[in-house]
């Protein structure tokens, strides 16, 4: 069968998986070349724990050498054994001598570099979560939440393991191997070093062949690993809904079919593994009794001492040792790699709200601020706009209500507002500045919100409403706390604002929730304020009570309040009637009333189910 060249699909598989191998190559060296920079920030250090190492492996070496000398040393075979009390005394302190440097020199480099490790760990631990945190909300509201934290404790301990595998190990074995290979060559024939050296070579390109190989195993056993702790997290943080549903045995299958993946996928590595320890100490020994061959044919023929054949031995052993650790870090590294390559994928990820080059802050010169919404298009999804041609002016000072039916846009104006996406059309103004040109922390410094979901910090009451202001003293939380009507609640509880709220909140029902954000959001006292149906999970008294307080929290400033129910809008500046991504009426609460529209039967209808409920 004949096929065309040229697309990817056709290539023949050979060279698909070259080009794979070649892509994963060039990962590699590009997560080590982003790593490099955050290491060199201590190249001191970095210097110094290489001097120590190699001076750890030139005693370590001294050591066979030394061996030799006192075995030669003995002479058994002219039995002077008086010689003994002359210089083996002093080849065995040195003995001792250069043990204890060698151990000296490698807690040295632990020591000096350890700071190296923590520091860089911690380095791109902190640039990884500043850039999540850049990220756009969209990111966010798709990102699964369990899979990316295990990517990046992942890529963060990998950090710690690369450095520490190759400064501790690869480099220490590749000295240690090159000074035995030269006093072998060099003291001795060349085929000690021939049969050392072809060992060697055979034994690193095994390893890595069969790693490479196996590489795929981990990979899979990895992303099986993701997908489990991506489906618990989210099972567990529904926790309500599943028990609404009775699902606890559907979640815990679903979770299951992940779990016998993965032990299937790990079970393959096990096996692959066994393989690979087998080959490795096939290779090693062979090598071993070749060069034991080769030295006690050596001790016969007279060529060599019993010292000579003793200091072989132990040269070998020596770096039989980290050989044997050989397969394992390069599988490590290889893993540490991979890992690392995760992590730095999450910190490419484009920031789809950015500050321009060059953008200044907000300027308020006489707060509050005038808010205005310019011809405003916008779609969260190319393909369904959700705004159109959306224009209004919040006067400064003033309050413009926004009232509609759901998902006819309410809260993508406020959204919009905090810049939480950017507009595709018109502009968004505030004291005449397009928020698109000045910097986004000045914005949301000067923007207040209290959303329709409120989620708390998994903390103490006070913690979240000091989250308003940080470091907030007690009597300003109290006294945003008493404004927000809570205080009294807070107050009445064991361990009043020490009270921890559970995971997102969820230990406070939805009216306190709405309270500790509508307290936070007054401590943050900014001149610009959105209520997003702030009061909608309070009952009807609490929400007259509250709604004063809003009241006067919004005295001097300039609000946008999205409400649902109309009796908490009526005497706004401005009430914008939303249908659909479009305004549709406008108007104080008297003219659209006169007006007879929408908002006149929306008004009637409240009123006509609140007297019935009444
Ligand atoms: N992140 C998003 N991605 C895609 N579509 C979204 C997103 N957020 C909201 N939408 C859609 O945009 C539309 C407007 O949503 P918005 O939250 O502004 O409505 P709303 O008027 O505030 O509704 P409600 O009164 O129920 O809060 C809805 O149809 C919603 O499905």
């Amino acid at each position: 069968m004949r096929r065309d060249s040229g697309s990817s699909k056709d290539l023949p598989l050979d060279s698909m998986a070259a080009s794979a191998a070649q892509t994963e190559k060039s990962k590699d060296w590009n997560a080590l070349g982003r790593l490099l920079p955050y290491l060199w920030q201590y190249k001191w250090r970095v210097i110094a724990a290489l001097l120590f190492m190699i001076g750890a492996k030139l005693s370590n070496v001294g050591v066979p050498v030394l061996l030799k000398h006192l075995v030669d040393a003995l002479d058994i075979k002219s039995g002077q054994a008086q010689a003994l009390l002359v210089v083996p005394v002093g080849l065995l302190v040195a003995y001792g001598l250069l043990r204890f440097s060698s151990t000296m020199f490698t807690e040295l480099r632990d020591l000096v570099f350890a700071k190296a490790t923590q520091g860089t760990s911690r380095a791109i631990a902190l640039s990884t979560f500043e850039h999540l945190h850049a990220l756009s909300l969209r990111f966010h509201l798709e990102r699964q939440t369990g899979g990316m934290t295990r990517d990046i404790e992942r890529g963060v301990r990998s950090t710690e393991s690369l450095i520490s595998y190759s400064l501790y190990s690869i480099l220490p074995t590749l000295i240690e191997m090159g000074l035995v290979l030269g006093i072998l060559a060099l003291r001795f024939d060349v085929w000690f070093a021939v049969i050392t050296l072809s060992a060697l070579v055979f034994y690193i390109f095994f390893t890595v062949t069969v790693t490479e190989w196996r590489t795929r195993f981990r990979k899979e056993a990895n992303a099986q690993e993701s997908a489990a702790h991506t489906k618990a997290i989210d099972s567990l943080l529904n926790y309500e809904t599943v028990k609404y549903f009775n699902n606890e045995k559907f979640e815990a299958e679903r979770y299951d079919e992940n779990l016998e993946k993965l032990r299937r996928v790990r079970l393959k590595s096990q096996t692959t593994l066994s393989m690979l320890n087998c080959g490795q100490q096939l290779i090693i020994g062979s090598a071993l009794v070749a060069i034991l061959w080769r030295a006690t044919q050596g001790v016969v023929d007279g060529r060599l001492t019993l010292g000579d054949l003793v200091m072989i031995n132990a040269f070998m052993i020596q770096l039989y040792i980290p050989l044997n650790f050989l397969g394992v870090i390069y599988r490590e590294i290889k893993q540490s790699l991979a890992d690392l390559d995760r992590m730095f994928l999450l910190m490419d990820k484009e920031r789809e709200v950015a500050d321009r080059p060059g953008a200044l802050a907000l300027q308020i010169s006489n707060p509050p601020p005038e808010v205005r919404f310019e011809n405003v298009q916008f779609a969260y999804d190319p393909a369904r706009p959700i705004l159109h041609d959306v224009s209004f002016t919040i006067p400064a000072g003033k309050t413009v209500a926004v009232v509609g039916p759901s998902g006819s846009g309410k809260s993508t104006l406020a959204r919009l507002l905090f810049r939480f996406y950017d507009v595709q059309g018109g502009q968004i103004r505030i004291a005449g500045q397009d928020i698109r040109e000045v910097t986004q922390t000045s914005v949301r410094g000067a923007v207040g919100i209290v959303p329709q979901d409120t989620v708390l910090f998994n903390d103490t009451v006070e913690y979240n409403i000091a989250y308003g202001q940080p470091g907030a003293s007690h009597a300003q939380v109290v006294a945003a706390a008493k404004a927000a009507r809570i205080h009294d609640f807070i107050h009445s509880t064991p361990q009043g604002y020490a009270t921890r709220v559970g995971e997102r909140g969820l230990k406070l029902s939805g009216g306190e929730k709405q309270r500790v954000a509508i307290a936070r959001t007054l401590l943050k006292n900014p001149p610009i304020l959105i209520f997003d149906e702030a009061t909608s999970a309070l009952d009807s008294a609490n929400e007259r009570a509250i709604q004063n307080e809003l009241r006067s929290a919004a005295q001097g400033k300039t609000s946008l309040v999205i409400a649902h129910r109309l009796s908490t809008v009526v005497d706004a500046h401005e009430i914008l009637v939303m249908d659909s991504g479009r305004i549709i009426e406008r108007g104080t609460h008297e003219e659209l009333l006169a007006e007879g529209g929408r908002y006149a039967s929306m008004w009637n209808l409240q009123n006509a189910v609140e007297d019935a409920e009444s």
